[in-house]
């Protein structure tokens, strides 16, 4: 499978239509060399912009949502969009990943759980999603998990028990903790024996350096590919038959003993 992760900038002097825009350009330009492309975290308004979270916030079927599918359509791939800040009908805000197929469609949408910022940001203007989320596509089963989610290995374990083999990471990950991203997303790899594609902004927005280095870790926890610090198109090629083969050579998945159930 060939991917492409976007790295994208987000600085204060774009506005959030620009941007929409520049993005969707960006995943068309993909054609004919990704069969997956993976976008940031809020990349709209930023992940740390958290006085526009309401005024941007938008239906689930908004505007993002229709430029986004237009774009996986035009390109033809598989597109995790990132994240939008969703408004539920009922009020509630949530911090919702999109997927869509390469035909435009609605895969799947997953609210992010575990929402940053300890007692503010975040962690009170958003509300937290319930499920996890898997995507099946031809090739591999992917995992949708968002941002600050990394820190939680039992997330990943969940995804991995509902068959995911390929976990994807939209973020918005500080600069001041990307040795934290980097490490997390090779342990999410190794321990699942599964492939980590983590997508991270560049740029600094409210006042918040982004780390970039948005990162490809192989079920052996190599990295594949790893970006700089600016905005840049990531690509990478990998197998997803390496998933089953790494778990059946070293099949420590097998040997979990606390109740959970066995990966399928
Ligand atoms: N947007 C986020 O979830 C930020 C997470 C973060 O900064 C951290 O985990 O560290």
């Amino acid at each position: 499978m060939r991917a492409s992760l976007i790295q994208i900038a987000v600085n204060e002097d774009e506005s959030v239509g620009e941007r929409r825009e520049r993005v969707g350009s960006l995943v068309r330009e993909q054609a004919g060399s990704a069969d997956l492309v993976v976008l940031p975290e809020l990349w709209t308004t930023g992940a740390f912009a958290y006085e526009l979270f309401a005024d941007e916030a938008e239906p689930l079927e908004g505007p993002t949502f229709a430029a986004m599918a237009k774009a996986a359509r035009d390109a033809g791939v598989w597109l995790h969009a990132g994240s939008i800040p969703e408004r539920d009908p009922e009020g509630p805000l949530y911090n919702t990943a999109l997927v869509f197929s390469p035909d435009g469609e609605l895969a799947a949408a997953y609210r992010k759980i575990h929402r940053f910022g300890f007692d503010k940001g975040e962690a009170v203007l958003m509300s937290a999603g319930e499920e996890l989320v898997t995507v099946r596509l031809p090739e591999t089963v992917l995992g949708v998990s968002t941002c600050y989610d990394l820190r939680f290995p039992e997330l990943y374990r969940g995804l991995v028990d509902r068959g995911a083999e390929t976990l994807l990471v939209s973020a918005g990950w500080p600069e001041r903790r990307r040795s934290h991203w980097t490490l997390l997303a090779q342990a999410r790899a190794v321990e699942n024996q599964a492939y980590v594609l983590a997508c991270g902004s560049a740029g600094t927005h409210a006042g918040v350096p982004q780390a970039g280095h948005s990162i490809v870790v192989d079920p052996w926890g190599e990295v594949l590919a790893e970006a700089g610090a600016g905005e840049e198109v990531l690509r990478v090629e990998f197998d997803p038959a390496r998933v089953a083969e790494t778990r059946d050579r070293f099949p420590a998945l097998k040997d979990r003993t606390l109740g959970l159930a066995p990966p399928r």
